[in-house]
């Protein structure tokens, strides 16, 4: 018989439920504690252990304990409850990275049995001391039939000899109430209670069923598959599952049998359109870019359902950055790299606990994994220096993964963020003067994206990675030839007055010390070769311009002498010429000087200050500079990038003013600046269909859009 809770005991509990949120706020942030294995060794070769004979810090290697919650689970810092062993000796449990049956809503209620194989008793120096759980697969919940629980903690009575049909009815009943656990926990049963054939292939359907809501998309195809004749429902799971494990192939496959043999499935129908859309952009690498945009500033969570391009670029080993990102074929500025669909992706309103992006998206990874075990070959092999972990992906039948090598990986191959892309480039042109969307949310996000995890870092990047919601799409931001390795800029060191003040004792190349390698692009080494006098007064001229330019942005444009100066002084703290060393500490002063010109009615004094805008960043361009062809036609002029620079997000606006000028003086070359703006956009926002729209916008002002055309 099952035992209620001990009344008596009632106001200890509640006492020890206020303790677990005391608890939760003294772990709050706190550090993982130093890594420790997972369990390995099969249950039924541990021995049980009490709370009493529990060490503090000892990790109790061969041994189980067998707990029973008292209070429900909460999420504060981590997962929490009071528990107790079967001596009513009581202690809080701290579990991390589990899934979300355990941290969302209810979690675990009041009452449920659990055994935590070789508990570690964790006390940290200022909290309460806890059963800490990193590893998920060292937490069991078991179900209540489970001969481990003692029947006095049985919270039903069940009778050991209930049928096939009567176990898939309980199941049947816990779906229909959303318990998808308890559900495939009745499933499992009913199938080791003797069905019939065909009883065991409506059970599988159901299981399959409860699988694919709980996102283990593995277990369900493995259940569909075992069904010979599959029926209209067992296909159409089996190309959700295939779809879900981004299978697009497979499960469009899956999806032709199926409406040919049921033509009338209307659901069927547009879930196979979906799946031939994804197809479609996993072959070709075209996306609804615009559509996408659009869902973003509606959407929370940011998360689009996408598929995964990867275009002209192949993973290889570097000679001394380990794996790299390399081009398979020459490419174009602006061209798509890859544009993939993050592994697991989480979002924060920007006033979170900062560290709770890291933590969520840990247990995001984690229970992706556990739940999808053909995935973990994909995501256990990328970069993880420093921490090994042990090789087992399977302990009693079931997968295991290491939480500690997760972190690492975490750690050195996730990005974070706030703005989307977009709103980053519109914030550069345009200020904060209403352009920006205005529902777009302030959100801290974190994710993984593997493929794009393999590009390593230089600050003067030949290509630029952005994201639209989850999706990051990486594109060229040079011409490339092939077999050329591929680097984004992880950190902008070189943009951080910090980092450039010669008086802190780190240089950009040092501050990357988190991901182990000291940076050795052209900017760090020249950074380094630069005598400190001039980096100290590059740094000062450079605030002084920043505050120069910020006023005189935002009243009637008049450009003086003096900002012109202040931009001589800084160029002249570089001692290589910009074509070879980048001048990033000019990139705002001459494109923003170019727009007042612009303002001015001055096209000539905006076309000069845009094209030193340009070589100061490293370009050099043909064509753009007088004398013009006289009588309007262009003669054939071609404006030309013969080389690239820095492409940065503020010189979109400067090609624009450009363009704006040459209207004024030399119309040919307009539209051709004009689409340098495009490929630029292209570039800085990933894609180029909101161009138009963005631009078209105050087409009046040296920024605005020009061809009515477009
Ligand atoms: C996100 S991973 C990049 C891919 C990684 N190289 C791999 O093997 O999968 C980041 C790690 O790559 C290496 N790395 C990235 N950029 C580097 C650079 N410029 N120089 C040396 N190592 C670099 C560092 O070990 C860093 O921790």
């Amino acid at each position: 018989m099952a035992t209620p809770l001990p009344e008596a005991l009632e106001a200890r509990y509640l006492h020890d439920y206020k303790l677990m949120f005391e608890f939760a706020q003294s772990h709050k942030g706190e550090a993982l504690p130093p890594a420790y294995a997972l369990c390995t060794t099969p249950f039924e070769h541990l021995t049980k252990i009490k709370i009493d004979n529990l060490k503090v810090e000892a990790h109790h290697r061969g041994r189980y304990i067998l707990l029973r919650t008292l209070t429900p689970t909460a999420l504060v810092a981590a997962v929490g409850a009071v528990v107790e062993d079967e001596v009513g000796n009581v202690l809080m449990l701290q579990l991390h990275n589990q899934e979300s049956g355990v941290v969302d809503g209810a979690g675990l209620s009041v009452g449920q049995v659990l055994v935590v194989v070789e508990p570690y008793l964790h006390v940290p120096i200022d909290g309460h001391g806890a059963i800490r759980v990193d590893h998920p697969s060292d937490l069991r919940v078991l179900a209540d039939w489970d001969i481990t629980v003692p029947v006095q903690w049985r919270r039903q009575v069940v009778e050991s000899e209930l049928h096939a049909m009567q176990w898939k009815a309980k199941g049947n009943e816990a779906f229909n109430a959303l318990d998808s656990r308890f559900a495939i926990d009745c499933y499992t049963q009913a199938l080791s209670s003797s069905p019939s054939a065909d009883e065991a292939l409506t059970i599988k359907l159901n299981r399959a069923l409860a699988f694919l809501r709980s996102h283990q998309f593995d277990a369900a195809l493995r259940d569909l598959e075992a069904i010979p004749q599959p029926s209209e429902k067992a296909l159409f799971r089996k190309a959700q599952a295939l779809y879900h494990l981004q299978r697009f192939a497979e499960s469009c496959e899956v999806h032709r049998v199926l409406a040919k043999a049921f033509p009338g499935n209307t659901l069927a129908q547009s879930e196979f359109a979906r799946a031939k859309a994804r197809l479609a952009e996993q072959q070709t690498g075209v996306f609804p870019f615009k559509e996408m945009q659009r869902e973003v500033t509606r959407r929370s969570p940011l998360l689009l359902d996408h598929a995964t391009y990867v275009g002209p670029v192949a993973v290889r080993p570097t000679p001394s950055a380990g794996m790299g990102l390399f081009t398979t074929r020459p490419v174009k500025a602006g061209d798509l790299l890859i544009c993939e669909k993050a592994f697991a992706c989480t979002y924060m309103g920007v006033d979170d606990f900062p560290k709770s992006t890291q933590i969520e998206l840990l247990r995001l990874m984690a229970q992706k994994l556990l739940k999808n075990s053909s995935l973990i070959p994909g995501i256990i092999a990328l970069h993880h220096v420093g921490y090994e972990g042990d090789d087992v992906r399977e302990v009693d039948n079931t997968p295991v993964v290491d939480s500690f090598l997760l972190e690492r990986i975490r750690a050195l191959n996730a990005f974070g963020g706030s703005h989307p892309s977009r709103r980053e480039m519109l914030l550069e042109t345009w200020g904060s003067d209403g352009r920006v969307p205005a529902k777009t949310p302030d959100v801290i996000f974190a994710a993984l994206w593997p493929l794009v995890s393999r590009i390593n870092h230089s600050c003067h990047s030949n290509a630029v990675h952005t994201h639209i919601g989850d999706m990051m799409i990486v594109r060229a931001a040079r011409d490339l030839p092939a077999d050329m390795e591929v680097t984004a800029m992880y950190r902008s060191v070189h943009r951080d007055v910090d980092c450039l003040d010669p008086d802190i004792n780190s240089t950009p190349a040092l501050n990357f010390g988190h991901w182990g390698f000291r940076c050795t692009c052209i900017l760090c080494n020249d950074h380094e070769a630069s005598p400190a006098g001039n980096l100290s007064r590059r740094r000062e001229l450079g605030l002084q311009l920043g505050f120069v330019l910020g006023t005189l942005a935002d009243r009637v444009p008049n450009p003086t002498k003096l900002e012109e100066r202040l931009i001589n002084k800084i160029a002249s703290t570089y001692v290589r010429p910009a074509a070879e060393v980048p001048r990033l500490a000019l990139e705002k002063g001459y494109p923003l000087l170019a727009r007042l010109w612009a303002r001015q009615n001055n096209p000539r004094r905006a076309i000069e200050c845009a094209v030193k805008g340009f070589e100061a960043l490293g370009y050099v361009v043909e064509g753009a500079l007088p004398p013009y062809p006289s009588g309007g036609g262009g003669g054939g002029r071609r404006l030309r990038v013969k080389k690239w620079g820095v492409v940065t997000e503020g010189l979109v606006g400067c090609w624009m003013t450009l363009a704006h000028s040459y209207r004024k003086v030399a119309p040919a070359l307009a539209p051709q600046a004009q689409e340098f703006a495009k490929v630029t956009y292209r570039i800085v926002v990933g894609e180029d269909e909101t161009f138009a729209e963005t631009f078209a916008w105050r087409a009046d002002l040296p920024v605005g859009f020009l061809s009515p055309e477009r």
